[in-house]
């Protein structure tokens, strides 16, 4: 084959670990103007190089890219993914000279291209020379998926690369309609995308949009299928839910056993925590005036009454622009919370307060449900709970819950467009464990 290098390429990349699936999103990503289809690593190492096999059936004249991240043994995997049906095979930049000069030499016998995939490799810019004098056919300028919840993107060094390589370069890593201008800016000649073609909603509109991008070379604007890589995540919290995070992270706990008073139950923010005694509200009460907007109060009087919340700390915290209240003990004018319409998740609801006596601390370490919560600590609640992102891991959480929200946004719309069941969709029994 002969790579045209007119106009951009744009190279799907089938990240799903089942294969019905990739075929139904790569049919109609081709028919809205996808040019390459790549099998993910993921679906080669779940459903093997039969699924080379059945892309290149299902698609005999369309070129056919197989992610096999070889880091050793390169003739044999460029020679399998080869006699499977690939027109290119990828091997990892940080394998060793020897592997990579294999991957080369094998891919010249049996006629396929070789894709050199930078992701991890250090000085990326001479290994990029390197394997171009090598013979290498493609060089793939690469930011890890893992690497972009951490908020990191391909661009760096894509520039640099492209201005020195005569060979073409492919580049991927979180492309989506906003920053394909860039990649194809920066010189890059194969614009590789997964996650915002793949776990979109509508494939032909996430494939037109950024299809649109790359001829028009403008920016198509983007809610999802971004990561940030600031601290100010307010934004995504926002989006996500309580389940997207805990899913993100490998289902950590939230905080179970409070229920939000009234219907307004989406509240985001930093804690400031308080600890205090059994209705002891002074210090929940002086947290208020030094909480700053956007801020949550999270107070430990001992999971138990007498209240140490209610309408006036609401309407003081309300006034000043806070963004929740977490008490685990009790509350009271329920009635007179909810018409405040401010979130306040409570243990417990009485009549019965207790009296200010002002013992206790703001702003020191404190404990809920086995969950601990630093002061500054993101706290997320909805109508499913709450959970607690620590400061120093929000950002990459937030990433993460962000991803979790696209593919449940995919897999509702599977489900409601196929009428059929989640366990059908994923092929649940399949993937379960034996
Ligand atoms: O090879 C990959 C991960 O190693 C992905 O296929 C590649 O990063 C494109 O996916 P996305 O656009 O979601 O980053």
């Amino acid at each position: 084959m002969n790579i045209n290098l007119d106009t951009p390429i744009l190279q799907i990349a089938l990240d799903f670990i089942n294969l019905r699936r990739a075929i139904n999103v790569a049919r109609e990503a081709v028919g809205s103007g996808v040019d390459w289809i790549e099998a993910g690593t993921p679906l080669i190492k779940s459903e093997g190089l039969d699924s080379i096999r059945a892309l290149r059936k299902e698609f005999p004249s369309t070129t056919i890219v197989a992610d096999m991240k070889t880091m050793d043994a390169g003739r044999l995997e460029m020679e399998t993914a080869a006699k499977a049906g690939a027109d290119i095979a990828v091997v990892m930049g940080c394998a060793t000279d020897a592997t990579i000069k294999e991957c080369i030499n094998t891919g010249k016998n049996y006629g396929i291209k070789v894709e050199v995939d930078l992701i991890g490799v250090t000085d990326s810019v001479s290994r990029s020379i390197d394997v171009e004098k090598w013979g290498a056919d493609i060089i793939g300028v690469h930011t890890a998926i893992d690497e972009q919840m951490h908020g990191n993107l391909p661009f760096e060094k894509l520039k640099e690369i492209c201005s020195k390589a005569s060979i073409p370069v492919a580049v991927a890593g979180g492309i989506n309609s906003e920053t394909v201008v860039d990649a194809v800016n920066a010189g890059a000649k194969i614009i590789v995308v997964g996650g915002s073609i793949c776990k979109a909603p509508n494939i032909k509109i996430a494939t037109e949009k950024i299809k649109n991008a790359i001829s028009t070379r403008e920016k198509v604007a983007e809610v999802l299928y971004k990561r940030t890589s600031s601290d100010d995540i307010r934004e995504i919290l926002e989006r996500v839910s309580t389940a997207n995070i805990s899913d993100g992270r490998h289902r950590l706990k939230g905080i179970a056993g409070m229920n939000c008073i009234g219907s307004e139950t989406k509240m985001v923010g930093r804690a400031v925590t308080v600890r205090t005694y059994p209705g002891d509200w002074a210090k929940p009460v002086e947290a208020i005036d030094i909480a700053e907007e956007g801020d949550i109060i999270v107070v430990d009087a001992g999971g138990v009454g007498p209240a140490v919340w209610g309408e006036l700390a609401t309407l003081s915290a309300k006034q000043k622009g806070l963004a929740g209240a977490v008490i685990n003990g009790a509350v009271r004018d329920s009635g007179e919370v909810r018409e405040l319409q401010f979130p306040v998740f409570a243990k417990l609801v009485m009549p019965n307060a207790g009296e200010p006596k002002g013992f206790g601390e703001i702003g020191v370490p404190i404990n809920i449900s086995g969950i601990t919560i630093n002061n500054g600590d993101w706290v997320v609640g909805d109508s499913d709970g709450l959970i607690v992102l620590p400061k120093r891991e929000a950002k990459e959480m937030a990433n993460y819950a962000m991803d979790w929200l696209e593919r449940e946004n995919r897999l509702r719309e599977e489900i409601s467009q196929g009428k059929t069941s989640l366990a059908e969709v994923t092929e649940l029994l399949k993937w379960t464990k034996k």
